[in-house]
């Protein structure tokens, strides 16, 4: 379980203070995909990084399974997996070589990270270039081997900036299928996304933030009875009216 109470976030622009993270409360519940929704610069990465320790709040709480993101920092990264689609990994090592180092900063028992490697070898169809160097892999492949190394930990929880960002199709389904695979096995999973229909196929809670704000948060199908629509994107603009953010775009 995820929860953010009333959390604030700002930084310093060249033109004065940005409001990233404007007052956000939600909850992401296990075996559920919530999906933050909303155009560039209207929070989504910030609010991730707040959930995953590597932004503090300026205010509000974050809490992971109980344990708070400032107060239990460690406990909430052992129960977090942070991915992006755009992960750099070191070219000189291998996926294999990466799994382990990122196993002992996790302070994981070696013979736990080999199973675990042999896991996620099989999950995510790393065999044939498990021992080669990152530098020598495919975008698809270094994608896959980003997120094996994310998951050395076996997190509860999973945060996904942009899941499918830069990735072809057939990459793309690959991460999506693993994202609905997170939920069958009862992770909490939060991903950000700007495309209307990544949201549509895999959440089931979708929160639409603009400018800082959580303006709409509720179940998939009750946003398409309470907006008479069953498509997203509709949806989406109808919000983006009601809160007079068209006006300004
Ligand atoms: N480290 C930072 N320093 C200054 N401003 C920042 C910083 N990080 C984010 N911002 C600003 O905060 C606002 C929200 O940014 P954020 O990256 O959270 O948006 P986003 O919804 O993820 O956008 P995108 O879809 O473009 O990635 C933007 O105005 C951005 O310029």
């Amino acid at each position: 379980m995820v929860k953010l109470q009333e959390v604030y976030k700002t930084f310093k622009g060249k033109k004065g203070i940005i409001k990233a993270v404007n007052g956000v409360s939600f909850e992401a519940a296990p075996g559920e995909i919530f999906g933050l929704l909303g155009p560039n610069g209207a929070g989504k990465t910030t609010t991730l990084r707040l959930i995953s320790t590597l932004l503090k709040p300026d205010s509000g709480k974050v809490n992971v399974f109980g344990y708070d993101t400032v107060k239990n920092a460690r406990e909430v990264r052992m129960r977090i997996g942070f991915l992006t689609s755009d992960m750099k990994l070191s070219g000189n090592l291998s996926p294999r070589e990466l799994m382990y180092f990122f196993g002992d900063l996790n302070h994981i028992d070696r013979a736990i990270v080999s199973s675990r490697i042999d896991t996620l070898t099989d999950y995510l169809g790393m065999h044939d270039f498990l021992d080669e160097r990152v530098s020598k892999l495919s975008t698809g492949m270094k994608q896959k081997a980003a997120i094996a190394v994310s998951l050395i930990h076996d997190p509860e929880v999973i945060v996904f900036d942009e899941p499918t960002n830069g990735l072809d199709i057939i990459t793309a389904r690959t991460v999506t299928e693993i994202i609905k695979d997170f939920r069958k096995q009862g992770k909490t999973v939060i991903i950000s996304t700007h495309v209307m229909s990544v949201a549509e196929k895999l959440c089931d809670r979708v929160g639409i933030i603009l400018n800082g704000r959580l303006v709409e948060n509720d179940r998939l199908e009750e946003l398409y009875k309470k907006y008479n629509s069953n498509d997203l994107e509709d949806i989406f603009f109808a919000v983006a009216e009601k809160e007079g953010e068209l006006a300004n775009a």
